[in-house]
């Protein structure tokens, strides 16, 4: 077991959002996280990530094996974009980037500023980070944003060579990676209740 999640309920802004959930993540695993825009992803994924508390349950992992990819690319724009991957190497005590150039097509980009990169080209720099970390657990947020197919396809290729090699992966994303090997979990059921409202706020109603 890498990564345990237990009864887990989690909230933002102080409301509860996901009640109660549970699962495992083993080394070579992928589980796909899926449910409606605003259900919870990415609070569930901040939390798993250690960025928040939970309100109540467990995740049971050793954090030094975790590493989180949200939204933003998180890439340094005047930084060129082997400079960027050279960074995030170092920040984690490691040196090669070329691994991970080739893996998103980036080594006839390496030389530009990140700053001039499309919006694609930059996610799959933001997304080459991954490799540059050789950290076992991964908690992608919505990677394939930007992506077209073909760099979509890259992706999957790349999280499927990672499982292979003995990591793991949660991602939220709301579209079909082609990982068949994949477990998925809808979140919807675990969906909080609405707090109930007092005789105060029933009076305005
Ligand atoms: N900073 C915040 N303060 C208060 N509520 C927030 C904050 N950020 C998000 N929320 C609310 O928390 C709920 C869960 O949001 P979350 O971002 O986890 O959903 P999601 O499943 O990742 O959605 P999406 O598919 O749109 O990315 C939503 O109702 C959202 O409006």
């Amino acid at each position: 077991m890498t990564l345990r999640v237990s009864d887990l309920t989690i909230a933002r802004g102080g409301i509860a959002v996901l009640e109660n959930v549970s699962f495992d993540l083993n080394a070579g695993e992928a589980l796909i996280l899926r449910g409606p825009n605003g259900a919870g992803k990415t609070t569930l994924l901040r939390t798993v990530s250690g960025l928040q508390p939970p309100l109540r349950g467990r995740v049971e992992a050793d954090y030094d094996t975790l590493v989180y990819a949200g939204h933003a690319d998180g890439i340094k724009p005047t930084l060129s974009v082997a400079e960027n991957l050279i960074f995030w190497a170092r920040v984690f005590g490691r040196r090669s980037i070329s691994h991970a150039l080739a893996a998103f097509e980036l080594t006839p980009l390496a030389d530009r500023p990140a700053g001039a990169l499309s919006a694609g080209q930059k996610r799959r720099l933001g997304l080459a980070r991954l490799l540059v970390t050789g950290r076992e657990i991964w908690l992608l947020d919505e990677p394939t944003v930007s992506l077209d197919m073909q760099a979509t396809a890259l992706f999957a290729t790349v999280v499927r060579d990672h499982l292979v090699a003995g990591g793991s992966a949660l991602i939220a994303t709301h579209i079909h990676l082609g990982l068949d090997e994949a477990d998925v979990l809808d979140v919807t059921p675990h969906r909080a209740k609405a707090p109930a409202l007092g005789d105060f706020d029933g009076a305005f109603l």
